[in-house]
């Protein structure tokens, strides 16, 4: 099956949805509540952000995660050796954000952090009993007053040739938390691995808005919901001079939720950013 596009408002949206999420690790809703709007300008804002100095004031924090990550120190992904073709900057509520960017983005974090809440009980509501019972706590609530929810703002530079051979804007990988939400990004690139594990374009219209599985749903499902593989494939042609910009939403629970018999986020989230070698 092939990542489904769903409109939002039909009525069988949540059964479509969460149909797709289970038979690819992705769906794609259109007719959402987030603006487009609102995108594009947080994406034209941080674009000057990346494209300036002042980056340079707020480092990644190894201990706390908040702040800038440089290409420098970008991450290499899980069974990999070369680094991914980005930089990022991660946004925490509690954590520093630039003054200039605040507001925006922090309305943002909330409205894609309320859909995701909504999102969440559709997957509930679409669990088979014998999986649903094995949920600690209802998913939602799950992220209710968390701190742990990260919003990423990326930004994958132009090419200019000069790039490690074989590294890639984002080498295969699985996202750590529960659902990630992610607005179709300014270029495309976003590839998912299918179960006959050929590569395909998980639609990008502009407005598109993109949501797949993440390894701690994985764990708390029993593996019925499949965190699948993905990955940002490298422009060619003309597209290699654009920057991309993209911003997942990845939903954590607070650290004492239990996801299974063996982790709580908190374990779970520590041995993953070891294995990244970001802490
Ligand atoms: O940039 C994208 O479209 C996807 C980014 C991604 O998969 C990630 O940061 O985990
Ligand atoms: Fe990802």
């Amino acid at each position: 099956m092939q990542v489904q596009v769903v409109d939002y408002q039909s009525p069988d949206a949540p059964e479509q949805f969460v149909k797709s999420l289970r038979e690819t690790g992705f769906g794609v809703l259109v007719n959402h509540p987030i603006k487009q709007e609102v995108v594009e300008s947080i994406y034209k804002n941080w674009y000057e952000f990346f494209t300036s100095d002042e980056k340079q004031q707020y480092a990644f924090d190894p201990e706390k995660q908040d702040g800038y990550f440089a290409p420098e120190i970008s991450e290499v992904a899980k069974g990999h050796t070369k680094k991914d073709i980005k930089e990022y900057y991660h946004v925490y509520p509690w954590g520093r954000i630039p003054a200039s960017l605040k507001d925006e983005i922090m309305a943002y974090y909330e409205l894609a952090s309320n859909l995701a809440t909504e999102l969440l009980d559709w997957v509930e509501t679409h669990s088979p009993a014998e999986v649903a019972a094995k949920y600690s706590e209802p998913l939602s609530n799950m992220i209710k007053d968390t701190p742990n929810t990260l919003l990423r703002v990326l930004h994958y530079p132009p090419l200019k040739g000069d790039e490690e051979p074989g590294a890639i804007r984002a080498a295969a990988h699985e996202d750590i938390n529960l659902l990630t939400i992610l607005p179709a990004a300014n270029e495309p690139g976003l590839q998912v691995k299918l179960n006959d594990g050929t590569w395909s374009d998980v639609p990008c219209d502009f407005g598109n808005l993109i949501i797949n599985i993440g390894d701690m749903l994985q764990e708390v499902t029993g593996g019925y919901f499949p965190s699948t593989s993905h990955r940002v494939i490298n422009p060619t042609g003309k597209g290699s001079e654009n920057s991309r910009i993209s911003l997942p939403l990845f939903l954590h629970p607070r650290d004492e939720v239990v996801l299974s018999e063996r982790h709580t986020q908190r374990t779970y989230l520590d041995e993953r950013l070891k294995e990244l070698g970001v802490k």
